[in-house]
């Protein structure tokens, strides 16, 4: 009896699935809908199990959803699935698998049990979409699993799919480095070899640096939990050569994060500066490299302050909040419109984004960029001491030890000079690590005895020397 009334509802459902076909070929769009919609409520009384349709279009363009499942199902697929399709996609580095039309993987979640599988139909000219007239298949996942099961699904597994498919997607594919050319990034292929392994950094500083970066990379439930965007800022300063720019592609490789390099010259207004933040991905370091001379703050100033007797104009002017010094007309980025780009707003548009400005004047910044929960780390990289210097050898001479290391370790408590520096002597003589540290040592003595002969109040310009006594320069 069981068995006849399951025979009988199966032809039922197979001759509704045949009308539905053909209502699709000769009716119009609105009909095929509406018959489509009570066949799969029908279906939903009588199945025990839910199905979920995942599309590759979204509207103009392809879902992120559906990339997501794709990647995280090709991943699954190659040993799960009998037929696969093998491509590489143009940003990744690596071949990738994915589910041939029809196939059907299934995956399992704690104790349940799910089925996926890829579909493809080919479209007739009638029903392309109109926001892809070109494209002539529909492709889709659909997953399948049981009702019970429904709250645990859309709760838990889909989002989990959804972010292992978006770490993979990262994982595999090639960082890159966007600049802007007024309104818009333009990319190539991020391949630094700068990492926390080659930067020559006092062990602690590094350390701190390191778990910094380690903690806000996990801390994405910690910001939601405490209302804040999960973004953080970083200002690098120091004197040029030593490091800044080496530490963010450092930052970058460790974090594999991409990196948008914003040149403000190129931005003509506050409005511009938004749309290009708007553009940026999650995952990412937007940097913002001598601001300084990118922001022309004391422009600014003297526009809010018209006219000043000549003993006034001798004073540094008083800090004063960005919002009162924006110009009327929205003509030019300024203090405030980069403050709303970093803090504003619309920055927590995207997630998982740091903001590194770098400087080598500090003394010059605003004060409103530099209070405190603006830039959240303030990180000063400085003139080599002897603990860089150590990882300099290790990179350029590959040794970890030498009979003149002590005199250089002397020496450099008494004279600054820049890891770049340091580093040129190192690279002058392959293969002789002796000679290489013998030159640096000269400079050093040099150095020093540039400091010995130097007027008492005067200081050796930055500019003119590349070694320095401590304190004076
Ligand atoms: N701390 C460091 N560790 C390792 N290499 C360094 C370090 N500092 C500088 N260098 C070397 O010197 C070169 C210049 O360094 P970098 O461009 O990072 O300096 P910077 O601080 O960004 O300078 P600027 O202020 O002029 O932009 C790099 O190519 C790098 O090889
Ligand atoms: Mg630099």
């Amino acid at each position: 009896m069981k068995m006849e009334v399951w025979s009988n509802l199966g032809s039922i459902l197979a001759t509704l699935i045949f009308i539905r076909s053909v209502v699709r070929e000769y009716f119009p769009r609105e009909l095929c809908d509406l018959f489509s919609k009570s066949l799969r409520r029908l279906l939903g009384m009588v199945s025990s199990y839910i199905s979920v349709v995942i599309e590759e279009n979204d509207g103009m363009k392809v879902s992120e959803v559906y990339e997501a499942v794709q990647t995280y199902l090709s991943a699954r697929s190659s040993s799960a699935a009998e037929r696969l399709k093998l491509k590489k996609p143009k940003n990744s580095r690596d071949f990738t698998f994915s589910m041939d039309s029809n196939q059907r993987i299934s995956d399992k979640f704690e104790d349940i049990k799910v089925r996926w599988a890829f579909h493809s139909i080919e479209l007739s000219q009638k029903t392309r979409s109109p926001w892809n007239p070109g494209s002539d298949e529909k492709r889709y996942y659909e997953l399948k699993f049981h009702k019970k099961h429904k709250h645990k699904i859309f709760s838990e597994y889909l989002p989990h799919v959804i972010t292992e498919g978006k770490n993979l997607e990262l994982r595999s594919r090639n960082r890159k480095i966007y600049t802007n050319e007024y309104r818009y990034w333009t990319s190539v292929v991020f391949d630094h070899p700068a990492t926390f392994g080659t930067l020559a950094l006092e062990t602690e500083q590094k350390q701190e640096i390191l778990e910094d970066l380690e903690r806000f990379s996990k801390a994405e439930k910690y910001y939601r939990q405490v209302g804040r965007a999960w973004k953080r800022g970083y200002l690098l300063y120091g004197p040029p050569g030593t490091g800044k720019s080496s530490m963010i592609a450092a930052m970058a490789n460790f974090l594999d994060y991409d990196i948008y390099d914003l040149e403000l010259t190129q931005v003509k207004n506050n409005t511009e500066l938004r749309k290009l933040l708007v553009a940026t991905t999650n995952k990412s370091i937007i940097v913002i490299e001598d601001i300084d001379c990118s922001l022309d703050l004391s422009d600014r100033k003297k526009k809010k302050k018209p006219e000043k007797d000549s003993e006034e104009k001798e004073k540094p002017s008083e800090p004063s909040k960005p919002e009162e010094n924006e110009p009327k007309e929205d003509s030019k980025v300024t203090l405030s419109g980069v403050l709303n780009f970093t803090d504003g707003l619309w920055s927590c548009c995207g997630s998982e984004r740091l903001f590194v400005f770098t400087t080598n004047h500090i003394d010059r910044l605003d004060p409103a960029l530099l209070r405190s929960g603006r830039m959240d780390k303030h990180i000063l990289l400085t003139f080599c001491k002897f603990g860089a210097f150590k990882t300099l050898a290790r990179n350029y001479l590959s040794i970890e030890d030498h009979e003149l290391f002590p005199e250089i370790q002397d020496l450099m408590e008494a004279v600054e000079m820049t890891p770049a520096d340091v580093a040129e002597h190192l690279m002058k003589t392959s293969g002789n690590p002796t000679s290489a540290l013998q030159s640096l040592i000269e400079a050093l003595r040099d150095a020093k005895e540039r400091r010995a002969t130097a007027p008492l109040n005067g200081s050796i310009s930055e500019e003119n020397t590349s070694a320095t006594a401590q304190g004076e320069a």
